[in-house]
């Protein structure tokens, strides 16, 4: 992003001042002024509403005075392509409830924040159909209807990259591409439940068990999600395969202050009385993995009713009634084993079940997983060290107690949600001689909190990763292309950060082969 040339003195052209374009608060701050006088290294500038202010000149950056006042719906026709500039077409759009916009091929999605149906009616879809890209406004069908035809027409795979910050609206992005994709590819009149039908009510099942209220957004995955939609070759969805990956399982035992564990939890706690009674759950302020924070209620979220839409959700996917008592027995016996506490047991460095109310929700949990007490305990409390002479079983004390039971939820859980997603995928169907696929990646975007973990660390490597792709596609390749073709351009400069991500890379294998 290159700063305004001091040559502006003078020159009563239009800035936009962007001396944070993202403030604390989430909020796009810039100030739309002209320069009336420079100051050694300052302008002072009268802004849009007749304020004069003080800026450093490294901050102001040219406005484009030939936009028209409701920007422009592609990016490339900007004649300053500088951030400030960006996000300020993209407001002038947005305040007219454009929230699409392209640069080049890339659609550029501002959340709404409320319902707009009329975007995403069958009547839009049928606008969509077919038409030339580029032809109507930016729209995420557009997206969907080039990708339909390039598999139809040119008889390859296409992928469609979903991404941007928590709460940026990806999950809900995604889930339109393929509401749209089961329009185009959809199989009308046909008996029992489609693919396509099944593929959108696994959203549901997923949410449920992968989703969970946080900070940024009351209903935020936390896992990645590559969607892939094999299609015949008379352009029918014919299979469907759901991959994901990296569930945030430190979320099943630790959750903090104004956040939520993941929906299931709260849901199975409003379920009907006779669900309730049988897990032996009740209030969730009750269970020490949901009471660390004090939320247990999202706005605008019926727990109860979400309990009954998930269930019918599952009868859709294929999930039967045996296989959903064993799933939710699970969910709420992960509830009684944190409620199990020890406290020092009567060897050195050994512990025991700390009391009664301990001794019953252990009970209650060994019951649910319909596995021996006794042995369960035991896994708690003991550690077994496998040596070649044999196994040596070692006591744990209290601490290292509850991070065993914490360590057993957490595997748990991750294993039931990979499960799940196994289940769904067993009951959709994959088409071993589909033609061709749509894949759309929804994945998590960058995370940077005030302490960080490894997760955090997984998900900002995925994210540059993915980034060198786009820089790959972007600028290399195309820079390439004109040296090629020996056109006269000049070089965009771009931080290439490749030589950090193989490092990473290379000390993780590095971890995994050594098993450190
Ligand atoms: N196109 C849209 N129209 C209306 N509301 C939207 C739209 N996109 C997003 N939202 C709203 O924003 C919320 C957050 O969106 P979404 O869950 O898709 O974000 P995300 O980027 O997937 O976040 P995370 O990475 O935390 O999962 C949604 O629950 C919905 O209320």
């Amino acid at each position: 992003m290159a700063s305004a040339p001091t040559t502006i003195k003078g020159t009563p052209v239009n800035i936009i001042v962007g001396t944070h374009v993202w403030a604390e608060d989430n909020e796009v701050a810039w100030i739309d002024g002209e320069v009336v006088e420079i100051k050694g290294t300052e302008a002072v500038i009268v802004t849009t509403d007749g304020k004069t202010i003080v800026a450093a000149i490294s901050s102001i950056y040219p406005k484009d005075m030939e936009a028209p006042r409701a920007g422009v719906d592609d990016m490339t026709k900007l004649a300053y392509l500088h951030e400030p500039g960006v996000l300020y077409n993209l407001a002038s759009r947005f305040a007219l409830n454009e929230i699409y916009t392209y640069t080049g091929n890339i659609l550029i999605a501002v959340n709404p924040f409320r319902r707009l149906p009329h975007l995403y009616d069958v009547h839009m879809m049928e606008q969509y159909k077919g038409a030339v890209f580029g032809e109507l406004s930016p729209h995420l069908f557009a997206v969907a209807d080039a990708c339909y035809r390039a598999i139809i027409n040119e008889h390859g795979s296409q992928s469609i990259l979903v991404s941007g910050e928590s709460g940026a609206g990806k999950t809900e992005t995604t889930k339109m591409l393929m509401r749209y994709l089961a329009f185009m590819g959809g199989r009308s009149g046909t008996e029992g439940r489609t693919v396509e039908q099944q593929v959108l009510e696994s959203n549901p099942v997923l949410e449920a068990f992968g989703n969970s209220k946080t900070v940024k957004n009351n209903n935020s995955s936390r896992f990645g999600k590559f969607v892939e939609i094999q299609f015949d070759k008379h352009g029918k969805i014919s299979g469907a395969a759901v991959r994901t990956y990296l569930l945030e399982r430190s979320r099943v035992c630790q959750v903090s202050d104004p956040e939520r564990n993941y929906h299931c939890f709260y849901m199975l706690c409003a379920a009907p009385p006779e669900d309730v009674k049988k897990f032996k759950l009740g209030d969730p302020r009750t269970f020490h993995y949901l009471n660390q924070s004090n939320c247990y209620e999202v706005a605008n979220v019926d727990d109860a009713r979400e309990y009954l839409g998930t269930r019918n959700a599952m009868d859709v996917v294929g999930i039967n009634q045996d296989e959903q008592e064993a799933i939710f027995r699970i969910v709420a016996a992960i509830l009684h084993m944190g409620n199990v506490e020890f406290v020092k047991g009567n060897e050195i460095d050994s512990s025991k079940i700390k009391d009664d109310t301990s001794c019953y929700h252990l009970k209650t949990a060994a019951e649910l997983l319909m596995c021996d007490e006794k042995a369960m305990e035991d896994s708690l409390c003991k550690r077994v060290i496998v040596t070649p002479d044999g196994s040596i079983t070692k006591p744990l004390d209290p601490e290292a107690a509850v991070t065993s039971r914490d360590a057993f939820a957490k595997t748990l859980y991750s294993r039931l949600f990979d499960w799940i997603v196994d289940k769904i995928n067993s009951s959709i169907g994959q088409d071993p001689n589909a033609k061709s696929i749509i894949g759309v990646l929804d994945i998590y975007g960058f995370e940077s909190f005030k302490v960080n973990s490894f997760e955090q660390l997984c998900i900002n490597l995925t994210n540059e990763k993915l980034q060198q792709h786009f820089n790959q596609h972007v600028f290399k390749m195309e820079q390439e292309e004109y040296t090629k073709d020996e056109i006269n351009w000049s070089y965009v400069e771009f931080v290439d950060n490749q030589d950090v991500l193989d490092l990473i890379e290379k000390v993780v294998t590095n971890l995994i082969v050594t098993g450190s």
